[in-house]
C-alpha cells in the first residue's frame, strides 16, 4: 500500500504549518476544505493542492481522500472529526483532542465501530528527542523517576475575542498550552493518583495561568505550568534517583537535551533539532506515524494510544473543575 491521501479541514494558522510539513515529508496532500471557497482556493494555491472544497462536508465526501487533519478551534473538533469518521475517513485531530472526556470517548467508540484511526495531533510525542527520551527511561539510566517539572508559557494575544481567550472558541491556557505538559507527564509518569490545580482567570472566564501539582503511582510528583500571557523557559526536567534529563527550551518542539548523573557528569547529549533549511517544523512525524498505524492496522495507536488521549481529557476535565472553567456547550449539556 502506498501512502495515505491527506485532506486538511480548515485553513487557519496551524493548517498552513501542517500543510508545509506534509510537503516537506513528501506526503500526498490532495484536498483542503474550508467554510468558504475563497479560503479553500487561497490555501490550495499556496500549497499546490489539487482540490479545494467550499465546505467541510464536501471535503469529507471526497472519495479520493483517506485521512482528514482537523485543525479548527477546540469546540469544533468533536463535530468535525465525527463528520469525517461517518464518511469513512481516518482522522488526525489537533490538540486538545476535544473539549472534554465525553466527546473524546464518543470519537474513540465511533472510530472503533468503523475500523478507522482517530488520533490526537500531539506532535511532541513523535519528535526525535522524545523517542530517545523514552529509550533512556526504558533502559533504567535514570533509576526511579521521582519528579517531572515542565512549563508551556507564551505571550499570546489578549483580545477577548481571540480563540485563546473566548470560551466559545475553547479558550484558555490549559486546553491550548497546558495540554502539552499534562500529556508529557502522562507519557513519563502515567496516570495521576492525585491532582491539585490553581489558576488565574481573565475577564472572559478563560484561564490565563494554570499551575498543577500531581502525584503518580509509586509516589512520584509532577508540577506543570501553563500561561498564555507570559513567556517562560519552556523547559522540562525529568528527575530520577540516578540521573536526570534536562530538555532545553522549547522542549515541546524539536530540541536538545542532556542526561546528567547525580554527581553532575553529563552521560549523554542529544540534538533533535531539524535542518532549518528543509527539516520542516516537526509535524511531519505525527503524520508519518498516522500513516504507519493505518498501514500496520494498529488503529488504537501506540506512542499515544487513543485510550490515553481520552484519559488525558479526563485529567483536563478535573483540572477545569478545580479552577472553575466550563465551556458554553457543556453548560447547555448540563441544562
Ligand atoms: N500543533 C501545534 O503546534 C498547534 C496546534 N494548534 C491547534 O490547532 C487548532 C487551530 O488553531 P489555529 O490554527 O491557531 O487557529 P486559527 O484561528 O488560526 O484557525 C482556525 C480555523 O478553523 C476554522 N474555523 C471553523 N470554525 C471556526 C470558528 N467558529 N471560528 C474561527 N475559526 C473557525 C477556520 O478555517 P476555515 O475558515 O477555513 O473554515 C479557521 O481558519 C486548535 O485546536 C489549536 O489548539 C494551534 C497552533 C499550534
Ligand atoms: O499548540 C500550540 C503551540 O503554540 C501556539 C502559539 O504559538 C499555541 O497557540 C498552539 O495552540
Amino acid at each position: 500500500m502506498t501512502g495515505l491521501r491527506w485532506g486538511i479541514l480548515a485553513t487557519g494558522g496551524i493548517a498552513g504549518a501542517f500543510a508545509s510539513d506534509l510537503r516537506t515529508a513528501g506526503l500526498d496532500l490532495v484536498a483542503v476544505g474550508s467554510r468558504s471557497q475563497e479560503s479553500a482556493d487561497a490555501f490550495a494555491a499556496r500549497f499546490d493542492i489539487p482540490r479545494a472544497h467550499p465546505s467541510y462536508e464536501a471535503l469529507v465526501a471526497d472519495p479520493d481522500v483517506d485521512i482528514i487533519y482537523v485543525s479548527t478551534p477546540h469546540p469544533m473538533h468533536h463535530a468535525n472529526a465525527r463528520l469525517a469518521l461517518e464518511h469513512g475517513k481516518h482522522v488526525l485531530v489537533e490538540k486538545a483532542f476535544t473539549l472534554n472526556r465525553a466527546e473524546a470517548e464518543d470519537l474513540q467508540q465511533l472510530a472503533a465501530e468503523r475500523g478507522l484511526l482517530v488520533t490526537e495531533a500531539m506532535w511532541t510525542r513523535y519528535l526525535p528527542h522524545m523517542l530517545r527520551v523514552r529509550e533512556i527511561i526504558a533502559d533504567g539510566t535514570l533509576g526511579d523517576i521521582r519528579a517531572v517539572t515542565v512549563d508551556h508559557t507564551q505571550l499570546l494575544p489578549s483580545e477577548p475575542t481571540h480563540r485563546l481567550n473566548a470560551l466559545e472558541l475553547g479558550g484558555g491556557a490549559l486546553l491550548d498550552l497546558g495540554i502539552y505538559p499534562i500529556s508529557f507527564i502522562w507519557d513519563i509518569l502515567g496516570a495521576p493518583t492525585g491532582i491539585r490545580s490553581l489558576a488565574r482567570l481573565v475577564e472572559t472566564g478563560a484561564d490565563a495561568e494554570v499551575a498543577t501539582v500531581m502525584t503518580h503511582e509509586g509516589g512520584a510528583v509532577s508540577t506543570s505550568l501553563s500561561s498564555s500571557r507570559a513567556a517562560g523557559p519552556n523547559t522540562a526536567l525529568i528527575l530520577g534517583t540516578k540521573a536526570r534529563i534536562d530538555i532545553d527550551g522549547v522542549w515541546y518542539a524539536p530540541t536538545t537535551f542532556r542526561v546528567v548523573a547525580g554527581d553532575g557528569t553529563v552521560l549523554e547529549e542529544f540534538d533533535g533539532r531539524l535542518d532549518p533549511e528543509n527539516g520542516g517544523r516537526g509535524m511531519q512525524f505525527e503524520a508519518l506515524a498516522a500513516e504507519r498505524l493505518v498501514r500496520e492496522g494498529t488503529l488504537e495507536g501506540d506512542l499515544l494510544p487513543i485510550a490515553e488521549t481520552v484519559a488525558i481529557m479526563g485529567t483536563l476535565d478535573e483540572i477545569r473543575r478545580q479552577i472553575g472553567v466550563t465551556y458554553p456547550s457543556e453548560e447547555a449539556d448540563h441544562g
